[in-house]
């Protein structure tokens, strides 16, 4: 070969290296900014559902990833049941697991990505319904150097994960994925806490009055009744009075639970102040309103309430019923939801007039 030749062939492996090096860098390039708008997405989000949606509808597609699934620690089912409350569906997020404690995430005290093998025995509970793995990262959500669940990445290519391979990347990844995680959930602890009643834990007359207005718009597009019972506890200052403020606060707490075990979880309960309740019935007529009311009301009557300290008290309470027919949709849902309510309170007068511990239905316009 002539040094001509020579030179023409290094030449060409030069280009075809350079070609290479720029495909590479190419594909880096399209990563990074795949990553990056993925950043963006997810910083945007405004809840939690939208949050977790966000991060399992594009993370596998942009990570070439089979497997992404969360693990938070929910100590207590504390972020659960808010969520839960707030309306969250989690059956829509298969991949969102709870573990009690740090401790069943297996990763000990250790803080740093664990990169590796697929190792049933170990993993599979990570990743629910994920087709063949091969290799692993479960990488620690981290805040104030705090572990709130793992960030778990499964891929079918046994050499995407290795204990060898540098971790900076995930680590990133998994720190942006944690800030936002404790930023959405603690802006939905504090929507819970503005929407409920802090002494017996069901809705509060904020919550009540926003979701009667959505109800009211509901139940027009579709046609279907909606009732209201206004529930007050008969003489419940002489409750208090005895019992002190104290047990008073304890039989809240007490009607409250039985009101809530007479209803459907679709029902919505709130405490309006003092001792009054309501509920929203949803596709409920004035008929099926007043059978639930009886229901509730004859929960409250029954049995004694045992206090803490052994004191025992019997209550009963008296309900007023309303209903908005479904066909009636005229005018703004402001005004239908004031009139709902005051029909629903004029009976309840009736009914404590007529003696209380009973129910009335309003009797319509
Ligand atoms: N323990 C406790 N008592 C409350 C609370 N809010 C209001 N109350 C009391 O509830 C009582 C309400 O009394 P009233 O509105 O006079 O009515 P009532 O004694 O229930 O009599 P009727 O409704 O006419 O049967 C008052 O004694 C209030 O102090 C609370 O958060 N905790």
């Amino acid at each position: 070969m002539t040094d001509h030749e020579d030179l023409a062939a290094e030449n060409r492996a030069l280009r075809a290296r350079m070609a290479w090096m720029l495909e590479q860098a190419e594909r880096n390039h399209d990563i990074m900014m795949r990553h990056q708008a993925f950043d963006l997405e997810i910083v945007a989000a405004t809840n939690f559902p939208e949050l977790i949606g966000r991060i399992f509808g594009s993370l596998p597609a942009i990570s070439e990833l089979e497997s992404v699934t969360l693990s938070l620690v929910d100590e207590g089912d504390d972020i659960r049941t808010v969520m839960e409350k707030l309306g969250v569906d989690f059956a829509a997020f298969p991949q969102l697991l709870f573990v009690p404690g740090i401790g069943q995430l297996t990763l000990g005290t250790e803080t740093k990505p664990l990169l590796g093998a697929h190792d049933a025995a170990r993993d599979a509970h990570r990743f629910p319904g994920a087709p063949p793995l091969q290799s692993v990262a479960i990488v620690p959500l981290l805040r104030n150097r705090r572990v709130i669940g793992t960030l778990n990445l499964g891929s079918a290519d046994p050499a995407r994960f290795t204990p060898s391979l540098g971790t900076d990347f995930v680590e990133h990844m998994a720190s942006i994925i944690a800030i936002c995680l404790e930023n959405v959930i603690s802006n939905e602890m504090l929507k819970y806490i503005g929407l409920t009643d802090s002494l017996t834990g069901v809705f509060n007359r904020r919550y009540l009055d926003r979701r009667l207005l959505e109800e009211i718009a509901r139940a027009r597009r579709q046609h279907y009744d909606l009732s209201f019972l206004y529930i007050d506890i008969d003489h419940f200052k002489r409750i208090n009075d005895t019992l002190g403020h104290q047990g008073g606060d304890e039989v809240l707490r007490e009607v409250a639970s039985r009101i809530k075990g007479e209803l459907r979880v679709s029902d919505a309960l709130a405490r309006f102040g003092g001792e009054e309740f309501v509920v929203l019935l949803i596709d409920a007529g004035l008929d099926s309103a007043a059978f639930v009311a009886e229901r509730i009301r004859a929960s409250l009557a029954e049995p004694m309430i045992e206090l803490p300290g052994g004191v025992k008290v019997s209550i009963t309470g008296s309900i007023g019923v309303a209903c908005l027919a479904g066909a009636e949709g005229e005018g703004p849902a402001e005004a239908a939801a004031t009139e709902l309510i005051a029909h629903a309170d004029e009976a309840l007068y009736q009914a404590k007039a007529g003696g209380r511990n009973r129910v009335v239905r309003h009797a319509g316009r």
